[in-house]
């Protein structure tokens, strides 16, 4: 089915949009962000994914006839309105983390600038967007970190919560780690290599499993990956695979190894190593799959299973351990009559109150290290002085204030749609997995721990700090 993705939206944001036709001119402008407040897996960082879909998106905004209709049919919305949304050319600027960046809660991942009325429309589709794909980066990144360098292959596609998830998962899979999937539209859509086995319906299509292997390895001499568990890993599965390794090798092809799938993964890595290994099928790799996540892998790894490669599907691509990533979209200022008005979004929780104005994100590092040890939010027309002292941005922090010296300030926030000027973000996604790893490389180790990691300190700066202070203070009456 052929879907317009500007119609995937709440209809509240028609509602407010079409409100705001009615009573605000046209002009004005507005400014939100994103950001979330909880990490999911009590890590203390997301990795954020999904801007080429957010730029495409953008790209593809538009209302078609069939739309106007629909919309004029739920007899809610004036034709003027509906006229704006038929003539619409998104005139918003965006700013964005490159993807691949960890980001730290509180921290704007992207903004967007633009008429009113239209930055409105966008909150249900960019939130779409990105907080699927940062969940899932972020869990691949823990997946992957658990399984420390060995490949992990991901193998979601049957148990993804529908295609868009299979497919967009992938990606963001591969963005926080993995090696390969084995959804051929992913693969082919973002040149991933497509990786794996095969089932056990192979196994049991053979009057009995060696037949079946050995017709893998006819088939298939060169990629001849057994799954050994359908019947008895120790008494059938490997012995079986070590017979048809054997006449691989006497044709001249090298073995692949063997995939295990259920029972206890350590115990039966480790004989089927030593059976492997006293064939002298050394090489021979072996493969694990079965619900894993970084917890099972690390436990795996702890007793000392001999894996070298994982399979990840249904704990990775629904990130079931922790599924939801809450990132929310507020308005930080609107421009009325031409002026800048810093906005905020007060709450009972102090933490929920939200950061106003246009803001720009810097990552600190030391000037000799070069490692990272904080981020501070600023406002975006501010200039970093060499030595500034700054306000923790967790309000509920117990040390408030800080100085900071002896650094260098990366901006974050990069410019990624503007109007009439094409887009230019990173498309190939090992080069964004690259990233990274390198930029994962720079943070505190302590701050990367899968299990109560150290939590990285983020600022804000006095003139920010205040400016949210006075506008608590306006709300309050004070
Ligand atoms: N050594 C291990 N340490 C911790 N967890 C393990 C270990 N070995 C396997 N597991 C996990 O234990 C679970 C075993 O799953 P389950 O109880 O369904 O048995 P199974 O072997 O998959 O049986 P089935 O024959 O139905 O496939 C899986 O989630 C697997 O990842
Ligand atoms: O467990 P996951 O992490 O989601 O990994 C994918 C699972 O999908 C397959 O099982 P399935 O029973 O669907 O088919 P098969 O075992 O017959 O291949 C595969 O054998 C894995 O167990
Ligand atoms: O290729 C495999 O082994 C595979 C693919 C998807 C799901 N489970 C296993």
């Amino acid at each position: 089915m052929n879907m317009n993705h500007a119609m995937l939206t709440d209809l509240y944001e028609f509602s407010m949009a079409n409100g705001y036709c009615a009573t605000l001119p046209h002009t004005d402008q507005a400014v939100f962000d994103i950001f979330y407040r909880t990490v999911p897996d009590h890590g203390s960082f997301v990795i954020a994914a999904g801007l080429q879909q957010v730029v495409e998106a953008l790209q593809a905004f538009h209302f078609d006839d069939t739309d106007i209709d629909y919309l004029r049919s739920l007899n809610l919305y004036s034709e003027a309105f509906l006229n704006e949304l038929a003539t619409m050319k998104l005139a918003c600027r965006v700013t964005a983390l490159p993807e691949g960046t960890p980001v730290f809660p509180r921290e704007p991942l992207l903004t967007v600038e633009g008429p009113l009325m239209q930055v409105q429309l966008l909150e249900t589709l960019l939130l779409n967007l990105v907080n699927h794909q940062s969940l899932i980066a972020t869990k691949a990144r823990r997946i992957t970190a658990a399984a420390e360098g060995r490949p992990v292959m991901e193998f979601g596609a049957r148990r993804a919560q529908g295609p868009d998830a299979s497919v967009y998962g992938a990606r963001a899979a591969v963005i926080g780690g993995c090696a390969s999937t084995s959804n051929v539209l992913a693969a082919q859509l973002f040149h991933i290599p497509a990786a794996g086995t095969m089932a056990h319906s192979w196994v049991e299509s053979f009057s009995d499993e060696l037949t079946a292997f050995r017709a893998w390895a006819k088939v298939y001499p060169d990629n001849s990956a057994l799954l050994v568990d359908t019947y008895d890993v120790l008494k059938s599965g490997v012995p079986n695979a070590i017979t048809i390794f054997k006449e691989l090798r006497a044709t001249g092809h090298q073995p692949v190894g063997i995939r295990i799938d259920s029972g206890d993964i350590t115990q039966l890595a480790k004989q089927a190593r030593v059976m492997l290994d006293a064939a002298g099928f050394q090489d021979a790799k072996i493969t694990a799959s079965n619900a894993l996540d970084e917890t099972v892998i690390q436990s795996l790894l702890k007793e000392g299973a001999p894996i070298d490669n994982f399979g990840i599907g249904e704990k990775l691509i629904t990130s079931a351990s922790s599924p939801v990533l809450s990132g929310v979209y507020k308005m930080a200022a609107l421009q009325t009559d031409g002026q800048w008005q810093p906005k905020i979004k007060v709450s009972a929780s102090r933490e929920k109150t939200t950061l106003p104005g246009h803001k720009q994100v810097y990552r600190l590092y030391h000037r000799d290290s070069h490692r990272a040890f904080a981020d501070v939010i600023a406002l975006a027309d501010e200039i970093l002085p060499e030595t500034i002292a700054v306000v923790n941005a967790n309000p509920l922090a117990t040390q408030t204030r800080v100085t900071l010296a002896d650094f260098t300030a990366k901006p974050l926030l990069q410019p990624v749609f503007a109007p009439g000027h094409t887009a230019d973000v990173p498309t190939d996604v090992f080069a964004i997995q690259k990233y990274t790893r390198e930029t994962l490389a720079a943070l505190p180790e302590a701050t990367q721990r899968l299990v109560n990691p150290d939590f990285y300190p983020v600022y804000l700066t006095p003139k920010l700090a205040e400016m949210q202070q006075k506008l608590i203070a306006v709300h309050h009456g004070n």
